[in-house]
């Protein structure tokens, strides 16, 4: 029995949140949690939590913006209802996969070879080029003050375009600037209607999913690009969007700072998740992050794999080779990798992607590991390769098991022989879908992370890699 200790669940995972309350030997707190006609969250803490340690479970599947604003409104209401201290316990972290700002798979910023730096000696730079504008530039233009961040940023380079689309009247992109009404720069209804048509393009631009490493693959012939999100997740792009200058950073929101802002300033004082999917984002946050590591368990599935030593721990993607290196060598067991390369033959083809393997995988049980599945596009196109390399069975072994849209369907028809995920998010719908899907419980990791961090005790020995 834990003292001096309430522990709240949010809607997102109701049976994580009995199941770690059972192991605390504590009732679940006492929350209502409801939602307006309109769809906003009302959260209402129906006892008192003055004075005490509050951990509030909400993890990051499903309703993932729902759930994300539920917390931030429960942390909130306990500090003001004068909790001592208030966690946030999130199993799977929301938003974390887009912590940094897009880049190609070169690392370097977005280009097409149309562009006029695009030269040989061109030296990419990481700074933002033009430099982040300030509100007034140019004053000459006569814009507004209103138009500030991220039009402003935009309204630059638009009259950057401008500058040299009078010289050059080809340039359709900009075409509208060089007509003799705005020789001397464009007018305010103009500026706005550009900008948020150029502010759209943006948006639109495909180089915002880095987070998913969905890759297209010739193997499959299943043209998918790198940076295209799956159909089912996201919007397809617009063809026609906006494309940046080398060396100029997109204005996409990094999420992931935003959210680790957010929950700071909504109250938390403290966050336990598990196997982020960059655990650099840990140092987005100026309050104690501890993140657990699903690696044990994993580790301990694979033990019970016969002659699992013989067996081949792969991982699907370069991002993820740490990972997974890990528990290969933890177990002594052989590693392999498989790598995207995309070669184009214009900048515009991006079906030439081809996934290549790095080791040896004939005749053997492949074991690929990854933080994550979502669409299943990533493991269900490594399954396929590693079989037609010779893998006599393939298994995929997960952290989190989003799998949101048709990623059971895929699941089900690919050449995954097992698929195994933690029960981060909820798996009971999934189970029913998918024969292969098996679940590794996590209630008992969380349930000693609380307790050992409401004793202040070590929980190094939760994430130790052995
Ligand atoms: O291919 P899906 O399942 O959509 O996405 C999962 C992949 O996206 C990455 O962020 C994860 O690390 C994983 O490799």
């Amino acid at each position: 029995m834990v003292r001096n200790i309430v522990v709240l669940g949010g809607s997102s995972h109701p049976q994580l949140n009995q199941k770690i309350c059972d192991r605390l030997g504590i009732p679940e707190g006492n929350v209502l949690l409801s939602k307006f006609s309109v769809g906003e969250t009302r959260v209402e803490i129906k006892e008192s939590v003055r004075g005490k340690d509050v951990y509030i479970i909400q993890s990051g599947g499903g309703k993932v913006n729902d759930h994300l604003m539920e917390l931030l409104i429960a942390i909130s209401a306990c500090k003001t209802a004068s909790a001592r201290k208030v966690t946030a316990v999130l199993p799977l972290f929301p938003y974390s996969r887009q912590s940094d700002i897009p880049y190609n798979k070169t690392g370097a910023p977005l280009t097409k070879a149309s562009n006029p730096y695009n030269k040989p000696d061109f030296a990419y730079s990481f700074e933002s080029k033009p430099q982040t504008p300030h509100p007034d530039y140019p004053p000459s233009q006569g814009l507004s003050n209103g138009v500030e961040g991220l039009h402003s940023g935009l309204t630059k380079l638009q009259v950057d375009e401008a500058i040299s689309s009078a010289n050059s009247p080809q340039n359709g992109r900009f075409a509208h600037y060089s007509n003799a009404s705005h020789a001397k720069g464009p007018k305010r209804s103009d500026t706005m209607d550009s900008l948020s048509s150029l502010t759209n393009s943006v948006f639109d631009a495909p180089s915002r999913y880095r987070g998913s490493s969905t890759s297209s693959t010739a193997l499959n012939g299943n043209a998918h690009d790198e940076n295209t999100p799956p159909s089912s997740n996201l919007q397809t792009p617009k063809k026609d969007c906006f494309q940046p200058r080398p060396g100029y950073k997109q204005w996409v929101a990094q999420a992931g700072t935003l959210v680790a802002d957010l929950l700071t300033c909504a109250g938390a004082d403290h966050i336990i998740t598990m196997d982020l999917h960059d655990p650099q984002y840990q140092g987005f946050f100026d309050i104690p992050v501890d993140n657990l590591y699903g690696r044990p368990l994993l580790k301990k599935y694979i033990m019970g794999i016969p002659d699992y030593q013989q067996a081949v721990v792969v991982s699907p993607d370069a991002g993820g080779a740490k990972r997974a290196t890990a528990i290969a060598d933890g177990l002594s067991m052989p590693f392999a990798l498989i790598h995207k390369e995309r070669r184009p033959t214009k900048i515009t083809d991006r079906q030439n992607a081809t996934m290549m393997l790095v080791g040896d995988v004939s005749n053997r049980i492949c074991i690929l590991i990854d933080d994550l599945a979502d669409t299943s596009n990533t493991i269900t196109r490594a399954a396929k390769l590693l079989k037609k390399e010779g893998a006599t069975k393939v298994y995929a072994l997960l952290t989190h098991g989003v799998l949101s849209g048709d990623a059971i369907e895929r699941i089900n028809a690919s050449a995954l022989d097992k698929v195994v995920v933690t029960n981060s998010v909820p798996q009971e719908e999934h189970m029913k879908r998918c024969p292969k899907l098996e679940v590794l419980e996590i209630g008992e990791i969380f349930a000693e992370a609380i307790r050992r961090v409401h004793h202040g005790e070590s929980i190094s020995v939760l994430f130790q890699y052995d």
